[in-house]
This record gives structure tokens, C-alpha cells and sequence, in this order.
């Protein structure tokens, strides 16, 4: 049996500051679904995000949409949003709610430029069409301007998503007919270098220098297979996928939460120290025990530990650093520190995305110096790379991964992003080959 809602009506805005549109939401619940029926086709700006733990949102069209640029690009998306979510009663179940979903580029100053085109500094949209998936079952969401445009919506997608194979082949690979550098490996020893001196000198503890790799592909990649063949291989990642009606596709499967925000509950992780995995179970073993006795691994980790607790500190009543584990991927294993607290006040999951980013584990120590040696080292445009990537409510819950293991597709190339952290005692030549490991995830499925 489907549950239906009743109507959920919204009343808010839409970007920049406009005039006062009446938004109106419908849920119904689906049976299982093939997520890729929502996302095929589509002209329509998209979104995917999910979860390692359960949640999955995949959306398309624009019931609103938030933008933002400089400084100030996190207080005024959530000032956007809250004219759009004030007046929101949706009155189908909590997990099929309206949500934002979109993110934010690395610096504050982006400019969008190729291969970033129609990504600006913020950006989030509440789709006209949601589908959650959770442990409340499979809901359908339709959003409009007014009540039989949201049920005409809903009906419609209704039929057309039952209608559609609850599965679907997860496609074949593109194909690859050309990889180029962005920094080939004397470059990269001279960065490093750089970022040696700079330490040496004092001006800083800790730097994350990346690179980038423009893939040229044979065939057209279809990203919403590509993404569930990364859920086969990497479960216990988050994925994401985000596009414009202009514009590419930035889409990933990053292993790393920035923070996930509940009420008053704020979970978080330090993630950073990067080793390959081995051949067989032992191997692996070395290379973690490798890692665990390592001084440099250690202090590059401690350092991201230390930055998250003085990040969170003036928000947190209560804050639990669990012991170090090891994060086993199909390709990497990372060291990492599950970081909990209990907040305290009403706060909204925005203000900590603007606390923690960037963590030192895509940033560095201190803030301000890293963010000068990335902007004077780094020859490409980072845009939505090592970014916050998420979804916010009208309660100001959500959650957000850093926007690693990611690329960007347009116009038949895949940007692909990686980066490392450089400490004290950091070698170019290991940077370099631990860098080469996080193109895997997205490489492995290109060619
Ligand atoms: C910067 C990246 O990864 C980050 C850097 C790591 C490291 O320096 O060891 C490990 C995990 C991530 O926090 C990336 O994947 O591009």
C-alpha cells in the first residue's frame, strides 16, 4: 500500500530577492525505483546525493534556487533559503520533506569559468521533483507554484517513474583516448618544494597542494551509471552528482564527512594520512601499521584533529574525539578520527559548514597562510573541488561531504582533482604517487 500526503504548501521566494511566489508540495510514496528514471534525459538542472548510511536524494528542475557569491556566500544562502522555508508546512512525512541541495567552490572568490561554467561560489536548488530514499520507504515529492501544479507534477512523475524498469544496466565505461596533466612531476616537486620552504621558514605547519587531469573521452559518460557503478566499488562513500540547465556535471564519491548536523547532534571526522592497499590482507596490515607508527602521518593527521576541535569549539556544549581507525577503500586507506559533539543553541548546519571549511585535511594550518600558498602554487581552478557538498531543510539540519574523489564533465572531457597534504617532512615523489591513487575511483570507470 502507498501512503499519500496531503498538500504540504510553502510559501517563499526565489533568487536573488524576487517576488514572493506561493510554493506548494506534494509527497507520495513509490515503490522502488530506479533513481537514473529521474535523471535521464534531462535538460533540467539535477541532483544526486547519498549517503554510506542510507539516505538518497535524487532531484530535478528548480522550485527555488540560492546563489551566492564572496565572503559572505554562506550567511546569504541562509538567508535565502530561510524567506523560501519560513512559511513551509509540508505535511508528508519528515524523511520526503523539500530540501536544498547544491554546495559551495573552495575559495570565496570563484570565478566561473570553463570547465565551471553556470557553478557559482554557492549554489542550491529545492527541485521540483525529489525522490528520498531512506528507512521510511521510497517518497515521491513534486514542488510548484501552486496546488494543481504540484498534483499534476506528482501524478505525472508518478506514472512515469512506475512506468520506468526498476532497474537499469549500469552502462559501460566511455573510454579514454587522452589524459593530460595539469602539473607534470617536475612541477610538482617544485611546488612541494615551495611549500617546504614556506614551512621551514614558519609561515606555516601544513598545506594541501592538488593537480588536476583532463580526461578526454572516447564515448559520451553517463553519469548517473558511472555513479552506481562507484557505489558497487566504494559502498561506504558518499556520492554526489550536480548540473545546471547550463553548464557541466560535477559528480563524485568522496569518503570524507565535512559534518552532518541533527538537531543538536554534530557528527564530523579528521581525515588525512593516505597509504595504497596491498595485495592481500596482510599487506594491507603493513601499510596501515606503516602509517600508525609514522611520525609525518601522524602529525599531518594530529594537526586536522586539533583544527576541527578549535573550529567547533564556540559551537559545542559537548565534544567526543574517538580513537584513530583506519578508512579501508577499494583503492586507499586513510587514517581517520570520528569527531562527535553536542551543540549548543540553535544552529543552523550552515554556520558549521563555514566553520570547518576548509578542514586542514583539504586546506592546512594555519587557514590564512595555506589558502595564500594554494592560490600562489596550484595552475588550475580547484572551483567545487575539496568543497562542502550537501543538503540543508528548513530546520537547518543536514549534511555535507568534502567534494574529493571528484571530477567535472563537459564537453566530452572528465576534469579529475586530487590533492595531498604536504607537512615538514613530506617527499614530492610519495606525495606525488599517493596523489596518482585518488584519481583512481573515477579513472577506474572512464576507461
Ligand atoms: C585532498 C584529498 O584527500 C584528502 C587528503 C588526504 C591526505 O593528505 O592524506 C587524505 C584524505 C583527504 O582528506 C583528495 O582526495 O583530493
Amino acid at each position: 500500500m502507498e501512503r499519500s500526503s496531503g498538500d504540504g504548501r510553502l510559501a517563499g521566494e526565489t533568487e536573488p530577492v524576487g517576488e514572493t511566489v506561493d510554493l506548494v508540495g506534494r509527497s507520495r510514496e513509490l515503490e522502488d525505483v530506479s533513481f537514473s528514471a529521474i535523471l535521464d534525459g534531462s535538460a533540467e538542472s539535477r541532483v544526486q546525493w547519498a549517503t554510506p548510511d542510507g539516505l538518497e536524494l535524487v532531484g530535478r528542475g528548480v522550485a527555488a534556487r540560492f546563489s551566492a557569491g564572496g565572503t559572505e556566500r554562506f550567511d546569504r544562502i541562509r538567508s535565502q533559503a530561510a524567506r523560501t522555508f519560513d512559511g513551509l508546512e509540508h505535511d508528508g512525512p519528515p524523511s520526503a520533506r523539500p530540501r536544498a541541495v547544491g554546495g559551495f567552490s573552495f575559495h570565496d572568490g570563484h570565478g566561473s569559468t570553463p570547465p565551471w561554467t553556470g557553478f557559482d561560489a554557492a549554489s542550491f536548488v529545492v527541485p521540483q521533483v525529489l525522490v528520498t530514499r531512506s528507512d521510511d520507504g521510497t517518497w515521491l515529492t513534486a514542488v510548484g507554484n501552486r496546488a494543481d501544479e504540484a498534483a499534476d507534477r506528482l501524478e505525472r512523475w508518478h506514472e512515469r517513474l512506475t512506468a520506468a524498469p526498476a532497474m537499469r544496466p549500469s552502462g559501460s565505461t566511455p573510454g579514454v583516448t587522452d589524459t593530460r596533466r595539469t602539473t607534470s612531476p617536475a612541477e610538482w616537486t617544485a611546488q612541494v618544494e615551495t611549500a617546504l620552504e614556506r614551512i621551514a621558514n614558519g609561515e606555516l605547519t601544513k598545506v594541501v597542494l592538488a593537480q588536476a587531469l583532463s580526461v578526454e573521452l572516447e564515448g559520451v559518460v553517463d553519469v548517473p551509471a558511472l555513479l552506481e557503478r562507484l557505489r558497487r566499488q566504494y559502498p561506504n562513500c558518499y556520492r554526489f552528482l550536480v548540473d545546471h540547465e547550463t553548464g557541466g556535471t560535477f559528480f563524485g564519491a568522496p569518503p570524507e564527512r565535512l559534518v552532518s548536523k541533527r538537531g543538536p547532534r554534530l557528527e564530523t571526522e579528521a581525515l588525512a594520512g593516505s597509504v595504497p592497499r596491498g595485495e592481500t590482507p596482510a599487506e594491507d596490515e603493513e601499510y596501515v601499521e606503516r602509517m600508525r607508527a609514522n611520525a609525518k602521518f601522524q602529525h599531518e593527521h594530529g594537526l586536522v584533529v586539533d583544527a576541527i576541535r578549535e573550529q567547533l569549539g564556540p559551537f559545542a556544549r559537548e565534544l567526543v574525539i574517538s580513537e584513530q581507525t583506519i578508512r579501508r577503500l577499494a583503492t586507499i586507506q586513510h587514517l581517520q578520527t570520528p569527531i562527535e559533539a553536542t551543540l549548543e543553541g540553535d544552529r543552523h548546519v550552515l554556520e558549521l559548514v563555514e566553520a570547518l571549511h576548509p578542514t586542514p585535511a583539504v586546506g592546512g594550518v594555519p587557514p590564512g597562510a595555506a589558502w595564500e600558498t594554494i592560490r600562489d602554487t596550484e595552475t588550475f581552478d580547484r572551483g567545487w573541488y575539496a568543497a562542502p557538498i550537501g543538503w540543508f531543510d528548513a530546520a537547518g539540519d543536514g549534511e555535507f561531504a568534502v567534494a574529493i574523489r571528484s571530477g567535472i564533465a563537459a564537453d566530452g572531457t572528465v576534469t579529475l582533482f586530487a590533492g595531498n597534504g604536504i607537512v615538514a617532512d613530506s617527499d614530492p615523489d610519495d606525495e606525488w604517487d599517493e596523489v596518482q591513487l585518488k584519481y583512481r575511483p573515477i579513472l577506474d570507470e572512464l576507461r
